[in-house]
Order: C-alpha cells, then sequence, then structure tokens
C-alpha cells in the first residue's frame, strides 16, 4: 500500500514516477507565493505561466538553480505539494523516494535534498546520480561489464558519465544547459535588436528554431516576437532567424560540447570502444535541441542515440532503481 516514487526534481520541471503506474506528474518546478501573507498561490504550470507577469506582492520563482536547492523553504514547499499531489490523500503510509542529483553535487547540497524530501512528507529517501537514473531510464543495462556513455542536457545542468559495472567510472556535471541558452538569446536579441524579451520567450525562441547545426531545415527556421524596444520604449514586433539564434548560443553549446569531448579523452580504451559501438545516449530536455544529435556526432566522431522520452528519462530511472531498494531493505531485515 506504500507509495514508491522516483521523482526528477529538475531546475525546469519535476517528474514524479510512481511504481505500477508510469509518469504520474510532469509540472514545472515553479511556485507562485504571496509575499505578503507567505500563502502558496500556485504550483507548476500555472505559476510558470505567472512568469513576468505578476504584482510587486506575488513572486513565480524557481526554487532550484543549477540542478540544487537554491531555497529551501521554498523547495520543501513545492515538493511538498507535489509529493502530496503523488500520493493522493487518503494514503496513511507515507511514500520511500528516489531523487535525481548531480553528480556534482556537494555534501551540503545531497544532505538540504534529502532533508526536504522527509520534511515534505517521505519514509525513506535515497538520492541517485542523474546521469546514472538518465542510463537506467534510457533502458541501458548499467550492470554489465561494457562501457555505456550517456550525456542529460537539463535546464541547469549537463550530465556527461561512462558507466560499467553499476557505477560511474567517470562523470562530467556542468551548470551549462537549457537556462544558460536561454540566457544567451535574452542577450542576443538585446544587443543585436535593441529589444527586450523575457524568459519564457527566449525558451519560446529556443524550442521553436533554436538549432545547433548548420543545413537548410535548420537555416530556414523562422519566427516573429514581440518584445520591448529599448530605444523607443514601445512594444516592436521583429522576426528571428534560425541561424541568427545559432549564433546566439553558440557559447553555451560549445562548453558542452567541449566536455563531452573531455569526458571521450579520459574514457579508458576499452570502455571506449563499447561506447563507440553502442553510442552516446542522449537525455533531458536539451536532447530535443535541433541539430545537438548532429553536431556531437560531426564533432566526436560517435553515432549518438537520442533517449526514447528523454525528458522523463531520470524519473524513469529513479523510478526502476526503487524495486532494488526493496529487495537490499529486505536482506538487511533478515539479517
Ligand atoms: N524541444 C526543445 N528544444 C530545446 N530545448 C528544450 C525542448 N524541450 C525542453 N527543452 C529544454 O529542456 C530543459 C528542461 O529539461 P529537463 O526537464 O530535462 O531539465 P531539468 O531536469 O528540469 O533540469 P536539471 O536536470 O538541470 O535540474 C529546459 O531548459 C527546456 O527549455
Amino acid at each position: 500500500m506504500r507509495n514508491y516514487l522516483g521523482i526528477d526534481l529538475g531546475t525546469a520541471n519535476t517528474l514524479v514516477y510512481s511504481r505500477g503506474k508510469g509518469i504520474i506528474l510532469n509540472e514545472p518546478s515553479v511556485i507562485a507565493i504571496d509575499q505578503n501573507t507567505g500563502k502558496i498561490l500556485q504550483v507548476g504550470l500555472e505559476a510558470k505561466k505567472m512568469i513576468g507577469k505578476t504584482p510587486s506582492n506575488i513572486i513565480a520563482t524557481r526554487p532550484l538553480k543549477d540542478g540544487v536547492i537554491a531555497d529551501y523553504d521554498v523547495a520543501l514547499a513545492m515538493l511538498k505539494y507535489f509529493i502530496s499531489q503523488s500520493v493522493g490523500g487518503f494514503n496513511i503510509f507515507k511514500p520511500v523516494v528516489v531523487i535525481g542529483i548531480p553528480t556534482e553535487a556537494t555534501e551540503v547540497e545531497r544532505n538540504a535534498l534529502k532533508e526536504a524530501a522527509l520534511d515534505a512528507g517521505a519514509h525513506k529517501a535515497f538520492l541517485i546520480e542523474e546521469a546514472m537514473a538518465t542510463a537506467i531510464g534510457a533502458g541501458l543495462n548499467v550492470e554489465e561489464p561494457s562501457g555505456n556513455m550517456v550525456v542529460d542536457i537539463g535546464g541547469g545542468t549537463t550530465e556527461i558519465a561512462i558507466i560499467s559495472l553499476g557505477n560511474i567510472v567517470l562523470s562530467k556535471s556542468i551548470r551549462v544547459a537549457g537556462d544558460e541558452i536561454d540566457e544567451n538569446i535574452i542577450e542576443y536579441v538585446k544587443n543585436e535588436h535593441n529589444i527586450l524579451i523575457g524568459e519564457k520567450t527566449a525558451e519560446k525562441i529556443k524550442m521553436e528554431i533554436g538549432n545547433t547545426f548548420e543545413n537548410e531545415e535548420n537555416d530556414s527556421l523562422t519566427i516573429d516576437i514581440i518584445g520591448l524596444d529599448v530605444l523607443t520604449g514601445l512594444p516592436k514586433n521583429i522576426p528571428l532567424s534560425g541561424s541568427e539564434i545559432r549564433k546566439a548560443i553558440k557559447k553555451p553549446v560549445s562548453r558542452i560540447l567541449e566536455n563531452i569531448k573531455l569526458a571521450i579523452e579520459s574514457t579508458p580504451p576499452e570502455l571506449l570502444s563499447d561506447v563507440v559501438s553502442k553510442g552516446i545516449f542522449l537525455g533531458g530536455g536539451g536532447a530535443m535541441l535541433k541539430g545537438m544529435k548532429e553536431l556531437i556526432e560531426k564533432e566526436t566522431h560517435i553515432r549518438v542515440v537520442i533517449a526514447d522520452e528523454p525528458l522523463t528519462c531520470v524519473a524513469r530511472g529513479a523510478g526502476l532503481v526503487i524495486d532494488k531498494i526493496e529487495i537490499i531493505e529486505n536482506l538487511s531485515k533478515n539479517r
């Protein structure tokens, strides 16, 4: 009767996987609070709609930054809400949860996440490296003595890892991912067009015409956006092209690529030959950025496989691990 939940408490999105049910919650990691009363007004999608549109007493905020908790109280309130939504109102048994965490999160950041999960109503809370969860969620056999390479491009962090025999052999976690790409779009539109846009518009531009690989299809992409003209102080409509946005996001994309190459260079040769034959597995929302697969393939000479449902990989991976946790718990009880 107890719920077993795999949670991807991401910088951009929170997903919950429930054993036997699959993904049962998928919401933006945003919470809107009335600062005068401390009352939570909205959580998730409805709160995200409020970003940049709230009166001064209300804040619509994202309590995680770079994959870790940036504001403990707000993150706790959000996690409490998501866990109670996932468990339902009538279950007296507290859930066991497994939550993804960036590989390079500090001890303090790890403890904060575990504590928040317990404070939010979990009976027991375990952490799993996001790269490992991505690999499991992508269906890779992480237990075999063979190298697997995963790259998870999320909102706050990009996780790069080589996994073999159930362990992370080497990993890199950089705080460059979707959010930084959005920030680069905001900067570009401001510098090149004298137009101010917000983070939601930047994300829309990225999703619709953002691309990292030069070809006819990507170059022909266009979007019309409305922003604030800094010269006149009035709204202005401008068209943006796919090739412009490719230029705008070149810096963060190059950083991601550089780190993928560094990880490849450091991989022991035997594991690298496994990676070459299986390909690099790409997960996270950034896997859907147009041309990312082609760019990595061109630069590394290794085939890239975009995981099925890249946005849900971490939650599904964390969820699948829960079965093993129960086995380990039972074994230790019988000793
Ligand atoms: N079609 C798309 N094209 C480009 N980027 C996308 C697309 N869909 C989602 N994204 C981006 O993916 C990111 C969110 O991915 P994901 O949900 O995997 O991250 P997260 O788990 O919340 O973050 P983190 O793992 O860093 O904590 C956002 O930056 C979002 O804008």
